[in-house]
């Protein structure tokens, strides 16, 4: 595509010359420039895409987009007010608007993103949809996994990865809508036929600051949802009843709704639950019929999952039966509530809970069938909500026999400070300190008794951990088979 054409997108922007270059890629990392390449200069929180303007032209860039003028480049350079904004609009042109003809689904919330857009890829699945799937595992386009950094990518890798599955004939996308994506704007130009809300619970407080800023970031996807009335491209808000949040949402927006809850009537529910350790038996209840179904998650906050789930595959025209076929076959998502047998008499659980909510319920969901001691171990991650920390512990005393604090991924702090912040939400209570997360893991697994349980919280799926600036190799559930083989082998 030609840059004078691109530009004609920019609603306001000036340029220095006429002269309008072949653009073959457009790229926001001075490190990915091809021969042909549209640079795009994002300030950051870290550095100044502006300062690699030069990098980028030496690397092949035959135009450049920046928010000030640039001296000494021979390339033309556009100047815009807002580049993440226009790298948003230029993305979605360049690509060809490829979520206009996609079933988009986003999903938003506190806990249970990543477990719900699980769920329903495993529903769209077996109604023999092809699908696409972005989120804080992996980008997922049918069976081909490609790692990334965010939940919710930056516009252009988003816009990008959305034409690459259109280009693998996906007709189904679902994704996480992290409140960082929806505050800086990384998903304008997705077009959503369905947006879910999972709940809203403390976390990120160290970039929204409050909790009221927090669930307005959330909002936006529902205020952002198609927000006129086109009868033949209908959007639905799928919303959790039994969550507060929810009822300012349907202010925001003008989509339709379709709720679900389980102590709130709502237009899909669980009742007569009945919980096991293995699975979880009830009536799903739904605009469509009630059947009784049986999952193999436990705990409440997955029935949750299973209701959002249900409600965007029924918003998204799949039928009740297939849906139902799905939710029964659903063994669960890697790191989350993962049993780990390494043939111990003891049971041993990694978890991603890593905020005070969600390691709450799923401690409330152990107690319901431990038969012996609980240990749980658990750290609070480095450059994250401070607030967080002494919550957490706290929760981690009142809900386990044998509390271990113990590091998560310090990233840029000291670890002790971290521990510290963390002992300031304990007075009294008995509890162990073990810094190093493989001790610790190890200490909890020599330790354990016949029906005891270990749960191993917060890192889940992660197979490392970030030390400082390195990043070492590391896997909660490699660590704890390890150390089962050498107690009992
Ligand atoms: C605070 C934040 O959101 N930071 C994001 C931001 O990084 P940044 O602003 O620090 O970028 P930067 O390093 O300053 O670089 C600025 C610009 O210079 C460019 N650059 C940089 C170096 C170079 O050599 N050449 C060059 O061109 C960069 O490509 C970029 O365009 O832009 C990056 C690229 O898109 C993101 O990867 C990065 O997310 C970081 C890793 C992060 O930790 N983000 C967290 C807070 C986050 O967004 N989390 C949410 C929610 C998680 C959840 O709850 O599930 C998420 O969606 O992931
Ligand atoms: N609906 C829920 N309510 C509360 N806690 C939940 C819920 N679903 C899952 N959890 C807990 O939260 C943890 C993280 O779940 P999941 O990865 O699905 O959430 P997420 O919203 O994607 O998290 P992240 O923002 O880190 O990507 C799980 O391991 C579990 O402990
Ligand atoms: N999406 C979350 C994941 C936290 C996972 C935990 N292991 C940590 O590193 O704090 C975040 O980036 O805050
Ligand atoms: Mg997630």
């Amino acid at each position: 595509m030609k840059l004078n054409e691109l530009l004609t997108y920019l609603h306001e922007h000036e340029i220095d010359t006429k002269e309008n270059p072949m653009i073959t890629s457009i790229e926001m990392d001075s490190r990915e420039i091809k021969k042909g390449s549209l640079f795009i200069c994002i300030n950051g929180y870290t550095v100044d895409g502006h300062d690699y303007a030069r990098k980028a032209q030496e690397s092949g860039a035959v135009a450049i987009l920046a928010e000030r003028p640039l001296d000494d480049l021979q390339i033309p350079v556009v100047l815009v007010k807002d580049s993440k904004r226009a790298m948003a609009v230029l993305a979605d042109i360049y690509y060809g608007q490829p979520t206009h003809n996609m079933h988009l689904i986003g999903v938003t919330g506190t806990n249970g993103k990543t477990t719900t857009t699980h769920i329903i890829e495993k529903i769209l699945n077996v109604a023999n949809k092809k699908t696409g799937l972005i989120g804080t595992m992996y980008i997922k386009i049918a069976d081909e996994l490609k790692h990334v950094k965010n939940t919710t990518p930056e516009s252009l890798t988003l816009q990008k990865t959305f034409h690459d599955m259109r280009e693998k004939e996906v007709t189904h996308a679902i994704m996480e809508v992290s409140s960082h994506a929806l505050h800086i704007g990384r998903i304008h130009g997705c077009d959503f036929n369905v947006a879910v809300f999972t709940n809203l619970t403390q976390d990120h407080l160290d970039y929204h600051k409050t909790m009221e800023s927090y669930k307005y970031a959330k909002g936006l996807l529902f205020a952002q949802l198609g927000n006129r009335f086109d009868h033949e491209d209908v959007k639905i808000a799928v919303l959790n009843a039994d969550e507060e949040a929810s009822e300012e949402f349907i202010k925001m927006t003008a989509a339709k709704i379709l709720t679900y809850g389980i102590e709130t009537c709502a237009d899909v529910m669980a009742k007569k639950i009945n919980m096991t350790s293995k699975g979880t038996e009830f009536d799903l209840v739904t605009p469509v019929g009630t059947k009784k179904v049986t999952i193999n998650m436990v705990g409440k906050f997955s029935i949750y999952n299973v209701l959002a789930s249900v409600s965007a595959c029924l918003a998204s025209s799949i039928d009740i039966d297939t849906i139902i076929q799905a939710i029964e076959a659903m063994e669960g998502v890697r790191g989350r509530f993962e049993l780990v047998d390494g043939g111990q008499d003891f049971t041993v659980i990694v978890d991603y809970a890593h905020t005070p909510d969600s390691l709450e319920n799923v401690l409330q969901t152990i107690k319901q069938f431990a038969e012996g001691k609980i240990f749980c171990v658990v750290g609070c991650g480095g450059d994250r909500d401070k607030t967080k920390r002494p919550l957490m512990a706290k929760i981690a005393t009142e809900y386990s026999d044998e509390p271990i604090f113990t590091s998560d991924n310090p990233r840029s702090e000291d670890p002790s400070m971290i521990l510290q912040d963390m002992e300031a939400g304990v007075s009294g209570e008995h509890y162990h300190l073990i810094s190093n997360r493989e001790k610790a893991i190890h200490f909890a697994i020599e330790h354990a008794k016949k029906g005891d349980v270990i749960l191993i919280a917060g890192k889940g799926h992660e197979t490392y951990q970030i030390i400082g600036n390195e990043t070492f190799d590391f896997d909660d559930k490699e660590i704890a088979l390890k150390a089962i083989n050498n107690r009992y082998y």
